[in-house]
């Protein structure tokens, strides 16, 4: 079965975004590692299928570049307003409201959620900040943008060895669904310089929900003011948080190329 897809971006955060609005598709967890694969497939950090909804103007479901679902995607989540025009996204995690912006795309996440249960935690503990390290990281928030999310703040985001810390912190047992690994560092001007391990996808360019995690722990923290610039190595976010709120990013969307696949060349 040949099907068209798009191939898109948020900073350097790359998608495979499959319409199945229309025409219905199933994706198992192999096909979405097959697909996933950049040297045998197409290639991504996360594949998006869109699908109608009765709760806002289409579905969007995650799957990270592991075969494993997730309940929010920040930069996807701009890609497909960019493609679509859709004004509301339902997700696991919550419903999204999206709107372009001249050249850029905002859109309201939900509100953040805090409670250790809420991230969530193996056992009841702080979240601000939790007391657990790994080497030398140590005392993150926890914030749940969607999907869960660790913020560290550190002196300097690029000394952190991320490629080693990141997979160890993302599979300990603290947290039962795994978890998003952010580094952020304050700079000078007052933005953020953020990278992160993402759960199932690893060491990406950007990562829209955990550009959104670190700004509003920052803030919560008084490291950070509203609205903050969030300076991933992909680009720059634009985050907007106050409690009670829900939190808004503002960036980039770009359409790569529409291209077809024969889905049966694939693993099922
Ligand atoms: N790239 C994303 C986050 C994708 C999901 C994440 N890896 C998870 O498993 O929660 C973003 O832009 O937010």
């Amino acid at each position: 079965m040949t099907r068209q897809f798009h191939k898109m971006h948020g900073l350097g955060n790359d998608f495979v975004v499959f319409d199945a609005r229309a025409e219905p598709l199933t994706v198992t967890p192999a096909l979405a590692r097959a697909l996933g694969d950049r040297k045998t497939g197409v290639g991504f950090d996360q594949l998006i299928v869109l699908t109608p909804s009765p709760a806002a103007d289409l579905r969007m479901d995650i799957w990270n570049a592991d075969g494993g679902m997730a309940e929010a995607c920040g930069n996807a989540s701009r890609c497909v307003v960019a493609l679509t025009g859709a004004q509301t996204i339902e997700t696991e995690g919550g419903v999204i409201e999206g709107a372009a912006i001249g050249a850029e795309v905002e859109v309201a996440m939900g509100e953040p959620r805090f409670d250790w249960n809420q991230i969530p935690l193996a056992d009841a503990m702080d979240t601000r900040p939790l007391p657990l390290a790994w080497d030398e990281l140590a005392s993150p928030d926890a914030v749940n943008v969607g999907n869960p999310h660790l913020c560290f703040f550190v002196q300097d985001s690029d000394a952190i060895p991320l490629e080693k810390l990141g997979p160890q912190i993302e599979h300990d047992p603290a947290f039962p669904e795994r978890i998003n690994v952010n580094v952020a560092s304050v700079e000078p001007d007052g933005s953020l310089k953020l990278r992160t391990w993402e759960r199932g996808a690893g060491l990406t360019l950007a990562c829209g929900t955990g550009a959104c995690a670190t700004g509003v722990a920052a803030i919560r923290r008084r490291l950070a003011t509203s609205p903050v610039t969030v300076r991933t190595h992909g680009g720059n976010l634009m985050i907007s948080w106050a409690p009670g709120e829900p939190v808004r990013m503002r960036g980039a969307a770009t359409h790569v190329f529409t291209g077809t696949i024969d889905l049966d060349s694939l693993p099922a």
